[in-house]
């Protein structure tokens, strides 16, 4: 059994988490986390887990975190950069599924998220875990980046198109359109019902925080730079991720079997017939990416639409799917769950 410890079990990606590992056969939960609920039994707060998880939520700071044999970062950015590196030297490996270790240049992540980094080694030993793009290097790490939420659905969208180099690498375009659980479950006044429901905007137009570490993977799988423009939107429905992807072509392809065949074999990406609109219901709670293609007017312009579900392949699923990686688990065990409809 694989020991695993939660910090921060009370947002959404923390109880995401629980509701995997709960269902993961290989997976012994330990130990969870907040600071706010010490005290408070885990299926007090989330009655979906009662008879199925029977810990309380305790203090990081007295939390037996260091008998795990791998501890989950579900806080805000800037916590597992100061927390993760005791755990990692007392031989626990971490998955942080904040942004901390995902952007190598350490100066330009300090520009972004307007803090200076605690534990730049542990940037450089990081591996970003995107399985599809490393899955060699997944397995042998100690310490994974899991991927942000919008990075996962772009870079799923635009990997097979930019490593076969048939694109204007210069002028990608990225339209993604967010629900409202991807800003996270603290209170703020953006993802208040009656500010987020019936409404539709685009926000961070000047530059937002997932634009550098998308072009940082996709300029690695294209082995050169990459020009992005990226438009995120905030759209009335709780979970899911919708990317339109435009790329304009610069050599003629079969895309279609391009994908198909960068992807066969792959359980958390499935490429959709041609002319396809894949829709987020139908990747809903599932550890899933969706992905159709289109070449409207059979002009130049590639249209890619990518679909996932932000708390579970743009975060918490994929988290477990790079631990099954980790530790030698087959991928797929665990995280079987089909979406869930309507
Ligand atoms: N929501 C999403 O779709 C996605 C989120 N992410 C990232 O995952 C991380 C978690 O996101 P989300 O679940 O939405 O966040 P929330 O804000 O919903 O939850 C944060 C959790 O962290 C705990 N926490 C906060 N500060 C600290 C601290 N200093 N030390 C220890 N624990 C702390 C909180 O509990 P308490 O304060 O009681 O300790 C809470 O359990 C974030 O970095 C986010 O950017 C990544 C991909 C997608
Ligand atoms: C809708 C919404 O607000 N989404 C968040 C991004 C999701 C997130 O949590 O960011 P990470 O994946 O980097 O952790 C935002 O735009 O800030």
């Amino acid at each position: 059994m694989i020991k695993v410890g939660i910090v921060g079990g009370t947002g959404y990606t923390g109880v995401e988490l629980l509701r995997l590992l709960a269902q993961h056969p290989q997976v012994q939960l330990v130990a969870i986390t907040s600071r706010g609920e010490a005290g408070t039994a885990v299926s007090d707060m989330f009655p979906s887990l009662r008879r199925r998880l029977d810990l309380k939520f305790e203090d990081p700071a007295s939390a037996d975190l260091r008998s795990c044999d791998l501890v989950f970062f579900a806080t805000p950015n800037g916590v597992a950069m100061t927390q993760a590196p005791a755990l990692l030297d007392a031989g626990v490996r971490v998955i942080d599924l904040a942004a901390d270790f995902r952007i190598k240049d350490v100066a330009e992540w300090e520009r972004w998220y307007g803090m200076s980094h605690a534990s730049p080694d542990w940037v450089e030993k990081a591996v970003y875990g995107l399985p599809e793009h490393d899955r060699s290097g997944i397995s042998k790490a100690r310490l994974v980046a899991n991927p942000g939420c919008y990075p996962t659905a772009v870079q799923l969208g635009f990997m097979p198109l930019v490593e076969a180099g048939v694109v204007d690498l210069g002028q990608l375009i990225a339209d993604t359109k967010s629900g409202v659980s991807g800003a996270g479950r603290k209170a703020e006044i953006p993802t208040l019902f009656a500010e987020a429901s019936d409404n539709f905007k685009a926000y961070a137009v000047p530059g937002h925080r997932h634009l550098p570490e998308i072009q940082q993977g996709l300029s690695t799988m294209a082995a050169q730079p990459v020009g992005l423009t990226f438009v995120p939107h905030l759209t009335p429905m709780i979970r899911g991720i919708h990317a339109t992807l435009y790329a304009r072509i610069k050599n003629d392809a079969d895309f279609q079997r391009l994908f198909e065949e960068r992807y066969r074999g792959e359980a958390f990406v499935d490429v959709l017939p041609p002319g396809s609109h894949p829709d987020t219901r139908s990747v809903r709670a599932a550890n899933l990416c969706r992905i159709a293609l289109h070449r409207p007017q059979q002009g130049k312009v590639l249209v890619v639409l990518a679909v996932i579900d932000n708390l579970v392949k743009g975060a918490a699923g994929q988290a477990v799917q790079n631990m099954n990686i980790m530790f030698g688990r087959p991928e797929t065990e665990g995280l079987w769950q089909l979406a869930v409809l309507p």
